[in-house]
């Protein structure tokens, strides 16, 4: 059995009377450790894909296991858990306490995972060891996407899931951040998800997800995937 197993899902939005079908019978497997990209034009369905991947919603039909555990059948108590312990989250608009400084927003996590990284250090690696007592309303939009990346990675969970990690990022600082989102699932096993409109960060992936209307349009897997260093974006 694949870490990541994705059946037959389908994902149906209901305002009134108007039925979206946002994932229509999507299916494919991931395995453990690997840097994995989903690609697809704006509403095609990734956010939705991502956030099932993540217990953030419930389908409507088929099943999605991670780990052994079929998350799509998890109680609410269970998801509660699931995101707890396993899952770190990059959204795509930060969500970052406007309260808590750069360096208290990643430190949050610790609580959460036995075994998270030291926040100070993580902070440093995405480049932000200069701004840790800077609040929100006085970072950046980049800033706060690598304080939102910084506090993911510092949970150290299983699974990384990532919205546009690196849409507000200059090419340099994207490197450095995907450099890190790849060296989760090298060094440390995890299995990373990205979603971008970016098609170059596909070339760096052991497989790209593409997502098409709702469909699974194709999946590849890379067996020989570029180095960061050597794409263009
Ligand atoms: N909560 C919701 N209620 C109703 N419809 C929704 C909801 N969330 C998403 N949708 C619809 O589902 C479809 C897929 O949306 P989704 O956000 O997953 O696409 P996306 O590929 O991530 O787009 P983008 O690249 O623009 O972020 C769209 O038609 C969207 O309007």
């Amino acid at each position: 059995m694949s870490f990541v197993e994705v059946k037959n899902i389908i994902k149906d939005y209901y305002s009134g009377d108007i039925t979206t079908r946002a994932l229509n019978d999507i299916s494919f497997s991931l395995e453990e450790g690997t840097f994995n990209v989903i690609l697809g034009p704006s509403g095609s369905g990734k956010t939705t894909l991502l956030n099932m991947l993540g217990g953030m919603d419930t389908l409507t039909s088929g099943t999605i296991s991670i780990q052994k555990q079929t998350i799509s059948s998890m109680k609410e108590y269970e998801l509660t858990n699931y995101r707890r312990r396993y899952v770190g989250f990059v959204f795509q608009f930060y969500n970052i306490i406007p309260s808590l400084n750069a360096f208290e927003n990643v430190q949050l996590v610790e609580k959460m995972s036995p075994d998270s990284f030291d926040p100070l250090e993580i902070l440093k690696s995405v480049g932000l060891g200069h701004r840790l007592k800077s609040f929100p309303q006085n970072l950046s939009g980049g800033e706060l996407q690598r304080v939102s990346i910084a506090r993911a990675i510092c949970k150290n969970p299983e699974i990384l899931l990532c919205d546009e990690p690196t849409g507000a990022l200059d090419s340099k600082t994207g490197g450095k951040i995907l450099q890190l989102l790849k060296d989760m699932s090298l060094k440390y096993r995890k299995t990373v998800i990205i979603v971008t409109h970016n098609a170059s960060i596909a070339e760096v992936a052991d497989s790209v997800i593409r997502i098409k209307d709702g469909y699974l349009d194709s999946i590849n897997f890379n067996d020989r995937p570029k180095k960061i260093s050597e794409i263009e974006w």
